[in-house]
Order: C-alpha cells, then sequence, then structure tokens
C-alpha cells in the first residue's frame, strides 16, 4: 500500500555564509510517497541538487517542515538515518584500495559498525546487490579503476545493500549509456513495485522520466515545484510550458517532447510503413517537410516495404532509383 513517506510543509532551502542567505527554492509543500518513483526535473542552477541534499538530511534546511515517516527529519540520529534513507550522490569520491565488493559491503555498515565485518547474511545480500545492478563482472575491480558509469552503477549497488526503505538519487543515470540508462531506470521502477521502497530521484532524461517514472516533479525559479504524474502534467499544460523553446514541442499524442525541425521546402512522399516514415524524417531532419498529404511536382516515392528502392520524380527529369537514404539526400542536394 502506498504511503506518504516524506510530508514537506512550506519548506524553503538554500545556503546560509557569514554575510548572507542564498535562498535557492521556497514555499516547497507536497508529498513523497512510498511504491512510487518520483524524478525531480529542472534546470542546471534550479536547486534540484540543494533539495536532494536538504531532504536526505545533508544540509540544513532554511526554515519549514521534512517529516520522514511521520517525524521531523531533524529528530533522527545519524545512524537511525542510515537505515531509513540511502543516498547516492554525484560527487565523485576518491576511494583507493578498495574492490567493488568491499566497497557495496560498506552499504552494510549502518548494520555492522563502520570496520564491523560482514556476517553471512550481509553477504548475502551484497550478492544479491551486485546481481540487481548487473555488475558481476566488476565486483572484484578496484573502485579506482572504474569507468564513472560502472561507478555509478556500484554507488546503486551499494545503496541497494543498505536495504533502507528509501533512497534518494542526485542524477544517477548521468554518466550511463543509453541501454544502461534504460535499465537503472526501469531497475529502480521495479524496486519500488516489488519493494515498495520510495525511491526519489534527479535527472535530466527527461524523456526516461516521462516513460517511467510514477510522479515528476518539476523545479523552476517562478513556477516554484510543480508535481503530479507525468500524463496529469501534460494535460494540465505545466509539461509543455515547463519545457517551452523555440524549436521543441511537446507532443499530446505521445507524451513526450520532439525537436520541431524547422522546414523551407515541401515535397510529396508516397509510399507506407517504415520505409516511409525514415524517408520523412530524413528529409524533415535536412528542411524539407514531405508526406502524402502535400501536393508538388517532384515527388518520392518510398515505397511499400524496407527492401523496396526509393524512386524519385524531379519535375523535368526521369525518374531515378536510389539504394539508400543517404543517397537519396545527396540527389536532392544536386
Ligand atoms: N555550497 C553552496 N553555497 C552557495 N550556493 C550554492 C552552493 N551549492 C550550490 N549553490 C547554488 O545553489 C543553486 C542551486 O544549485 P544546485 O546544485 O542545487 O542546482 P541543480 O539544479 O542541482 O543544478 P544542476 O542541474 O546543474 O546539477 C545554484 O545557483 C548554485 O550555484
Amino acid at each position: 500500500m502506498k504511503e506518504a513517506t516524506i510530508q514537506i510543509k512550506d519548506l524553503s532551502i538554500g545556503y546560509h555564509s557569514k554575510s548572507d542567505t542564498k535562498l535557492v527554492a521556497s514555499h516547497i509543500t507536497t508529498t513523497i510517497y512510498s511504491g512510487e518513483l518520483t524524478c525531480l526535473l529542472g534546470a542546471n542552477g534550479v536547486g534540484k541538487s540543494t533539495l536532494l541534499r536538504t531532504l536526505s538530511a545533508f544540509q540544513p534546511r532554511l526554515s519549514g517542515e521534512i517529516a520522514l515517516l511521520s517525524r521531523d527529519i531533524q529528530d533522527y540520529s545519524d545512524k537511525e538515518l542510515s537505515t531509513i534513507v540511502g543516498v547516492v550522490l554525484t560527487d565523485k569520491c576518491d576511494i583507493r584500495n578498495m574492490s567493488v565488493r568491499e566497497l557495496i559491503g560498506m552499504g552494510r555498515s549502518p548494520y555492522t559498525g563502520f570496520w564491523g565485518r560482514l556476517g553471512k547474511e550481509d553477504r548475502r545480500i551484497v550478492e544479491e546487490a551486485i546481481a540487481m545492478v548487473r555488475i558481476e563482472s566488476l565486483a572484484s575491480r578496484m573502485v579506482h579503476t572504474l569507468s564513472d558509469g560502472e561507478r555509478q552503477k556500484v554507488m546503486i549497488a551499494k545503496a541497494l545493500a543498505q536495504e533502507t526503505p528509501v533512497i534518494f538519487l542526485d542524477e544517477p543515470t548521468a554518466f550511463l549509456d543509453f541501454p544502461s540508462k534504460v535499465e537503472i531506470m526501469q531497475l529502480l521502477h521495479h524496486l519500488t513495485r516489488t519493494t515498495n521502497k520510495t525511491i526519489f530521484l534527479s535527472t535530466h532524461d527527461l524523456e526516461l522520466a516521462l516513460q517511467i517514472a510514477d510522479k515528476i516533479w518539476l523545479m523552476d525559479k517562478v513556477k516554484g515545484i510543480s508535481t503530479g504524474t507525468p500524463e496529469d502534467l501534460a494535460l494540465s499544460g505545466y509539461l509543455s510550458g515547463f519545457f517551452a523553446r523555440k524549436g521543441i514541442v511537446f507532443d499530446m499524442e505521445t507524451g513526450l517532447f520532439r525537436i520541431d525541425n524547422r522546414y523551407d521546402r515541401e515535397i510529396r512522399l508516397t509510399g507506407s510503413g517504415q520505409k516511409y516514415a525514415m524517408v520523412r524524417k530524413a528529409l524533415l531532419r535536412n528542411g524539407i517537410h514531405a508526406g502524402c498529404e502535400i501536393e508538388s511536382e517532384s515527388r518520392i516515392d518510398a515505397g511499400e516495404t524496407v527492401e523496396s528502392p526509393i524512386t524519385l520524380y524531379l519535375s523535368g527529369n526521369p525518374p531515378r532509383q536510389v539504394a539508400s537514404v543517404e543517397e537519396l539526400l545527396m540527389c536532392l542536394e544536386t
């Protein structure tokens, strides 16, 4: 059953220095639920990391309330918090002389003590975390030899080994290649479903978040934080307004953003299926709007199957068959 894990009321976040206070965001009132993957989106510098660090008690709030499992987060001891909240930050840690398995084992320290020895059950949990993130091949490597993406996966496994009901992650997909981004987001989503964990992460991977997250938080300097399912945010117009820029359009049919390529030419395109779609895409990428609805003297026939040739009917020229999209684009250039 979904529960309100973290309740935030009129929260202000930012930084105190000797001379003044830098307010990053204020009047944040919202709730994070268990069994859900919540993704925090927002432009560079808007305050995502500051919010994550404040929610995980790594830095003090300026004002307002943060209740974790119905108790003010300030009232928890560090030890208590380490069994409830696991945090994965983007900061690169300079860890030397430690293997991946040992580092993930440190996720067990809330239960064993910092230098504590891992028992049989702890070791089983570590292996389980390694298997969940699919990094068996890295387990015996030394941490300082890993790539950024590999290290990111290891830090996620460490958080999983910590077995906390709440996990905060600051840009967990930042250094990952596309398949790994999808894999990690799906894994985190799956975990919320199977273990009822509360997972809250910041990301710039908009498309992935819109397709995988249960809830989206849009953070904006002027509008503050808007929250909801990706679909409700789309229907209310928040999403399209949030990322409104020249050249980006929000497609209500797919609920995703797409690049609005500008075009200065139009051409009739016939054919069907995948080949038609790919030829149309390539032409638009090159400033030519093509489609079966367009009336023009020249025409391109993309054929009916992937194997069919593409035929170019340029006015005043005999029909010309081309074998690839690349060749078609070259013909249109000349
Ligand atoms: N220690 C600090 N002291 C003062 N200001 C800070 C500190 N750390 C960050 N800031 C400022 O707070 C604001 C929010 O920064 P934050 O790192 O939270 O943004 P972000 O949304 O995570 O950005 P990005 O997407 O680029 O990672 C920025 O203006 C940043 O310069």
